[in-house]
């Protein structure tokens, strides 16, 4: 279990984490989403004892790094998959590892044999291709048999055959019991390998929430309409009871798929339509807005593009989410 507690980092006037308070527990892959700077890797390296918090505390199965016994064997890590000796081989990366944390010499056989590298391990790691170096960091971090494993964007430059693999492995690692705590930018990535989900936006925590939830809440279908009798129309909706969102350029949008019902409303009353669209929100899609409303947040105290009637509101989106979200409501 890892568990953050008001956790704060501060770079001269920057401040990269904000206060996050949230637990990553065993038996699931919990995704740390965000989009690039909000604060995902500074946080890991807090975790790792790597860079000291301004403010608040992380605590690793109740201990903070340094007062690990034997840390390999607590957490293993990937944050850069490039942090290798390029003049060592896979296996003498390992070994050295293995020696230094009194790893027995089996164990090294057997974490390259788990990521696929037995063929190529006496290979000098500098001409390792990415997705191989992210297979020799992951051996690493397995090394030690580690209950808790954190990997920094393990997607990143992999072709879809080495992200299958990584998605199966740490579905499987979950599986075991462990805890997992997988950071990305991708939310289709994550909606595919995480049970659970931490969204950060600017440092600060926005989301956090089993990923089912997210997804129930964020999978709506809705309608979109255009007409040059805008004004009209949205007065004939809000007779008929419908909630209606204004958007850009013009747009309304109306939630749970009432396309048939409102194109005959727009005939009876002879409104023109020039648009009439049933469509789906992607998670990707919900992640943005998500995110967006955080940097809105900061620069505006308003909500961006007003709704119709001014009570209007989007059920579902943003609500049942963690104190954070409701913090930076
Ligand atoms: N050593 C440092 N000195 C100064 N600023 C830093 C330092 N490390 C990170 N930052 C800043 O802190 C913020 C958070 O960076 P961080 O790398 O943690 O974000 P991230 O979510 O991991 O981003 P990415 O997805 O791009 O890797 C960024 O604005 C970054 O520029």
């Amino acid at each position: 279990m890892i568990e953050l507690e008001g956790l704060t980092k501060r770079y001269g006037g920057k401040l990269a984490v904000d206060g996050l308070t949230f637990t990553v527990r065993p038996g699931l892959v919990t995704g740390f989403l965000g989009p690039n700077g909000a604060g995902k890797s500074t946080t890991m390296r807090m975790v790792l004892g790597l860079d000291h918090p301004t403010a608040g505390d992380v605590r690793i199965d109740g201990r903070h790094y340094d007062e690990l016994k034997d840390p390999l064997t607590c957490v293993g890590a990937v944050l850069d998959a490039g942090d290798v000796h390029g003049g060592r081989s896979a296996f003498n990366h390992l070994l050295c590892l293995a020696q230094s944390n009194g790893i027995p010499l089996t164990r090294v056989h057997e974490v390259l044999d788990t990521v696929g590298l037995t063929s190529v391990a006496h290979k000098k790691a500098k001409g390792f291709s990415l997705g191989m170096s992210q297979r020799l960091g992951i051996a690493a971090a397995l090394l030690g048999d580690p209950r808790i494993l954190m990997f920094d964007e393990p997607a990143n430059g992999l072709d879809p055959e080495g992200i299958h693999w990584i998605r199966t492995l740490m579905k499987s690692l979950a599986a075991q019991g462990r805890t997992v705590f997988v950071s990305s930018h991708v939310m289709s990535e994550m909606a595919l390998t995480a049970d659970h989900l931490v969204v950060i936006g600017q440092g600060r925590l926005l989301a956090d929430t089993s990923m089912a939830d997210f997804i129930r809440q964020n999978s709506r279908s809705y309608v979109r309409i255009r007409s040059p009798q805008r004004e009209r129309l949205l007065h004939v909706l809000h007779e008929a009871g419908i909630t209606v969102v204004e958007c850009g350029g013009g747009a309304l949008e109306v939630d749970d798929g009432k396309a048939e019902l409102i194109g005959e409303l727009a005939a009876r009353h002879r409104i023109v339509l020039h648009e009439l669209s049933p469509r789906h929100a992607s998670l990707e899609e919900a992640f943005m807005r998500l995110t967006a409303q955080a940097v809105e947040y900061h620069a505006h105290s308003d909500v961006p593009g007003g709704s119709w009637p001014r009570q209007a509101s989007r059920a579902g989106w943003g609500t049942g989410w963690g104190a954070g979200r409701r913090k930076g409501a």
